[in-house]
């Protein structure tokens, strides 16, 4: 009856949402109770608060007007015949891991030693007014919590609905339920505003607490030193002296082997003392190649969640308010004229703002749609060279003389799978779009079709040269 009600409730969400909340529920039906199981306590509330209404309704209807009675947990579903046990709860991490010599120090790391090591200090990405962080303990570096970046800044929108929500909860409860918290997204889309948002609002409530915010790359750096003066004792002291870690970037700890083992470590330390660690990636745990297994799934202990680009109104939301910040009369036709024409991501919505402004001060200019046209001529020509998804796919559809809305469908017949395969990988490989994203866009599809998709292409174009000359000519047909 579940399943049942599962492709009810499909039906009538956004994927986005039902892939986020319902379908990750597990079931267990007996005596007239319907157990759901919830992976964490975040997506338990969100739906108790959000949707168990309509999933009630929903198994009134399908069982003949007789409504169960639903009960949720966190944890995951027995097995047939096994007691209903209270799982997923993380294992707890043996502090007194054994850390043995271990991995080397790699010839990339002893690079980003030489190049980080000689900036001063952690720099913050923007340029806004910025706070020291306190720290102790015997490595001396500064790190900054960029205090521009909070929760009153940080527009809401769909988009952030949830990234928002779970950062406000780590930052009144840090060290609690979500830990770690792994945020995930493209490029620019406000991870690393919401992890200062967290680290300020941490310190205003707490002004004792001590909170570290750093890119991985100083994380290497730092390890790298202590290694070469022979102090990592210091080392593992500082880091595992904070209340909460930061760290922005993880991506880039792939293939430094030795940073993601001391990493590891610190991480399971600061989660065994019950520190929140805070994690940035511009990709979903498990897609993060040349990363250790171990790591990757001790992320996804807490909350993972995505950052997404925004929609229209939230862009439009976005530019509204960084006017204001910046004490500039911005017409809603103007904020709704620039977010129409950039879509990429917040930074880059920022940037043409900013342009505009500039423009409009040194020439005196009213702020209109054909001054904004004009101001930003170059970047729009930019973009609209640029491919997206929505042209892939109606290239691919010609080319193979099928819908667009096969290529959505979830029609398995040959003439539409090899097509749509063919259509996923290169919009990975022409878009800045992330794998869920990308899933999305066709129809509502998990992550792990796109890439199963992709590796298909790759296989293919070896062994199939008909496969190999398509997608020849689409790169062809789309760049050029
Ligand atoms: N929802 C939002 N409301 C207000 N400002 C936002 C929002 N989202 C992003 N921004 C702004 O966009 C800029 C880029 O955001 P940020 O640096 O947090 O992106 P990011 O996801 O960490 O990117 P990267 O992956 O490149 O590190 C920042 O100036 C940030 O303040």
């Amino acid at each position: 009856m579940w399943h049942q009600c599962l492709e009810v409730l499909r039906d009538e969400f956004p994927a986005q949402q039902f892939n986020t909340w319902l379908r990750p529920l597990q079931s267990d039906h007996r005596e007239g109770q319907l157990m759901l199981f919830a992976p964490n306590r975040f997506v338990m509330d969100w739906v108790n608060e959000k949707y168990l209404r309509r999933i009630e309704e929903v198994l009134k209807d399908l069982n003949g007007g007789q409504a169960p009675r639903v009960n949720m947990k966190v944890g995951s579903a027995p097995r047939e015949g096994e007691p209903v046990k209270r799982s997923e709860a993380p294992a707890r991490v043996n502090g007194q891991v054994q850390e043995e010599a271990g991995s080397r120090v790699t010839e990339e790391e002893k690079g980003v030693a030489a190049t980080v090591a000689s900036t001063p200090s952690v720099r913050p990405k923007s340029d806004t007014q910025r706070r020291p962080v306190q720290v102790e303990g015997d490595i001396k570096h500064q790190s900054f919590l960029n205090e521009g970046f909070t929760f009153e800044t940080f527009v809401e929108g769909k988009s952030n609905q949830l990234a928002r929500a779970a950062s406000m909860q780590v930052a009144e409860n840090p060290g609690g339920a979500y830990n770690p918290l792994f945020l995930y997204g493209g490029v620019g889309l406000g991870k690393t505003h919401l992890m200062h948002a967290i680290g300020n609002e941490i310190v205003r409530r707490n002004p004792k607490a001590k909170v570290a915010y750093l890119r991985s790359e100083r994380f290497v750096a730092d390890m790298v030193k202590a290694l070469q003066l022979n102090a990592i004792n210091e080392f593992k002291r500082y880091y595992r002296s904070v209340d909460a870690l930061l760290i922005d970037d993880i991506q880039f700890f792939a293939r430094k082997e030795r940073s993601q083992e001391e990493f590891f470590h610190t991480f399971n330390a600061l989660l065994e003392g019950g520190q929140q660690v805070i994690v940035t990636c511009d990709r979903f745990p498990k897609e993060i190649v040349d990363m250790e297994e171990r790591l990757k799934s001790r992320f996804g202990w807490g909350l993972t969640v995505m950052v997404e680009p925004p929609e229209l109104e939230t862009r439009v939301a976005i530019l509204m308010k960084k006017a204001d910040q910046a004490n500039v009369k911005l017409s809603s036709e103007a904020a709704f004229f620039i977010a129409q024409k950039i879509r990429s991501n917040v930074r880059e919505l920022e940037g043409a703002l900013r342009l505009v402004i500039a423009n409009a001060h040194f020439t005196g200019s009213e702020i209109t749609p054909p001054f904004i046209r004009e101001s930003l001529k170059d970047l729009l020509a930019l973009h609209e060279k640029q491919v997206s998804i929505d042209n892939i796919q109606r290239t691919v559809a010609e080319y193979y003389k099928i819908k667009v809305a096969d290529l959505l469908s979830k029609r398995r017949t040959r003439t539409v799978t090899r097509p749509r395969q063919v259509a996923m990988a290169l919009s990975k490989e022409l878009t800045n779009h992330s794998l869920p994203e990308i899933g999305d866009a066709f129809g509502g599809r998990d992550h792990t079709t796109v890439l199963h998709a992709c590796k298909k292409i790759v296989e293919l174009q070896e062994t199939d040269p008909g496969i190999r000359e398509d997608y020849q000519n689409f790169m062809r047909l789309l760049t050029t």
